[in-house]
């Protein structure tokens, strides 16, 4: 009888705790305004993005300010540990599983650290956003079982960071875009969409993280003609370079490349990998662009005599390349857009030379103009995707291949 009656007290109170977690939750749904924080942590492992945004509204009537911005460095330790499983296909099953908890607890306090700069309280924040922690990325194109779906997979776990925080939190976006038919990548269409289209003026939103990518966005507004695809290398084989053969974790400002002489022939050796013919919209990753790749590439065609300065002039217009030429295997050739950069590489002053070289008729600018720091786009839209699952009435991006309309990222309540 006493047992009975415990067990319905204990029954009674979590679900009263239950119900208090989802009329929280509906309460913020129902909010004039959010306070969101993004967080993005992408393949250069530069640091965490975190940006706390207020948002009005929903859908293309969304209003985003951002209210404070901060990349939190990775101590070397940090980025040691993810390297040791980062992009490869054999590890220690045993450091992925520790890594997914522990990023989880390093991201909550890297929040916390944060919000106690900016004078604020975690409970003044309605809802985190996190994107977590790319460790492999397989779509089938490049996996190539026929027997296994497109997969993706992000670590640093989203109970973790609402624990660790005590507010509610959204991840692990990209499992939903596959379910939905995508390749889990890129999600940045969504927000770009939302935040940054204009009528009357077709816009192209690139963005040079380790991986570019970019999205195109029609002035005449409709959703169906929207396109998005990763185009190959941003930063990642520069970085990469740079590390292995400069001790430098990237070639600030290009200096290097602008110090050596682009190899045609090893230039169009790069180029001839499978992905590049391969239809758009594609999606790849450091699985596939790497040090291995680099050295293969240089192996076949017998081109190990090349000054490293060279390489990695080489290796920098070989990423112009491939972004000029996938603007314009997709656009028509008669239509006027304007190219609006982010990301790292938009840093990079030899990386846009070339590209502005490579597209004399277009104009190519910086995200900036349009009111969001480029360094804060990617944290920003993952803002965008966790307001729109919480608040959103209606996501609608017609049949467009590679930008099904569903609700993404997966909700932790704190307690
Ligand atoms: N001043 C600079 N000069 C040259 N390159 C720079 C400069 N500043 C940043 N970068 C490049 O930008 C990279 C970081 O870019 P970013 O933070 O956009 O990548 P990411 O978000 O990790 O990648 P992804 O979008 O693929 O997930 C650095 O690793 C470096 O290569
Ligand atoms: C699997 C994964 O993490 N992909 C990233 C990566 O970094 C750039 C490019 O490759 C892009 O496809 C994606 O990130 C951005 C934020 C996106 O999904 O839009």
């Amino acid at each position: 009888m006493i047992f009975c009656s415990l067990f319905s007290f204990i029954t009674s109170s979590i679900s009263k705790l239950l119900k208090t977690h989802v009329i929280r939750l509906a309460q913020i749904a129902n909010k004039p305004s959010r306070r969101i924080i993004g967080l993005m942590s992408g393949t250069s492992l530069d640091g965490l993005d975190v940006a706390l945004c207020n948002v009005e509204g929903n859908g293309t009537d969304t209003v985003l300010k951002v209210e404070h911005f901060a990349t939190v460095p990775f101590t070397e330790e940090f980025r040691d540990s993810i390297r040791e499983i980062f992009a490869k296909r054999e590890i220690d099953f045993q450091h992925l599983c520790v890594l997914n908890p522990s990023i989880g607890i390093t991201h909550g306090n890297m929040i916390l650290e944060c919000l106690k700069k900016w004078n604020i309280q975690p409970e003044e924040i309605d809802l985190i956003a996190s994107h977590g922690q790319t460790v492999f990325h397989a779509p089938k194109k490049q996996h190539n079982l026929s027997e296994f779906p497109n997969s993706t997979l992000q670590i640093g776990d989203g109970d973790h960071i609402a624990v660790t925080t005590q507010i509610i939190t959204l991840s692990d976006f990209r499992q939903k875009h596959i379910a939905a038919g995508g390749e889990g990548a890129p999600l940045a269409v969504y927000g770009d969409y939302f935040l940054f289209s204009k009528k009357g003026e077709n816009r192209i939103l690139l963005n040079m993280g380790g991986i570019a990518n970019f999205t195109y966005l029609p002035g005449s507004l409709n959703p169906s003609e929207i396109f998005t695809t990763d185009t190959g290398p941003g930063n990642t084989l520069i970085d990469a370079f740079s590390r292995e053969y400069f001790g430098k974790p990237y070639d600030e400002n290009g200096a290097i490349a602008a110090s050596g002489k682009v190899n045609t022939i090893l230039l169009e050796a790069l180029k001839s990998l499978s992905f590049f013919e391969a239809p758009f919209p594609k999606t790849t990753g450091p699985e596939v662009f790497n040090m291995d790749f680099v050295a293969n590439v240089t192996a076949k065609y017998n081109l190990q005599d090349i000054s490293r300065e060279d390489v990695l002039a080489t290796l920098t217009r070989f990423s112009a390349d491939t972004i000029s030429s996938a603007i314009k295997r997709v656009m028509k050739p008669e239509e006027i857009y304007k190219i609006y950069a982010s990301g790292g590489g938009a840093h990079n002053p030899v990386l846009m030379a070339s590209i502005r070289e490579q597209l004399p008729n277009c104009q190519l600018g910086l995200i900036n103009e349009l009111g969001v720091s480029g360094d804060a786009k990617e944290a920003v839209l993952f803002a965008v995707l966790a307001n729109e699952t919480v608040a959103g009435t209606n996501m609608n991006f017609g049949e467009r291949e590679g930008v099904p309309s569903v609700s993404m990222g997966k909700i932790s309540f704190p307690g």
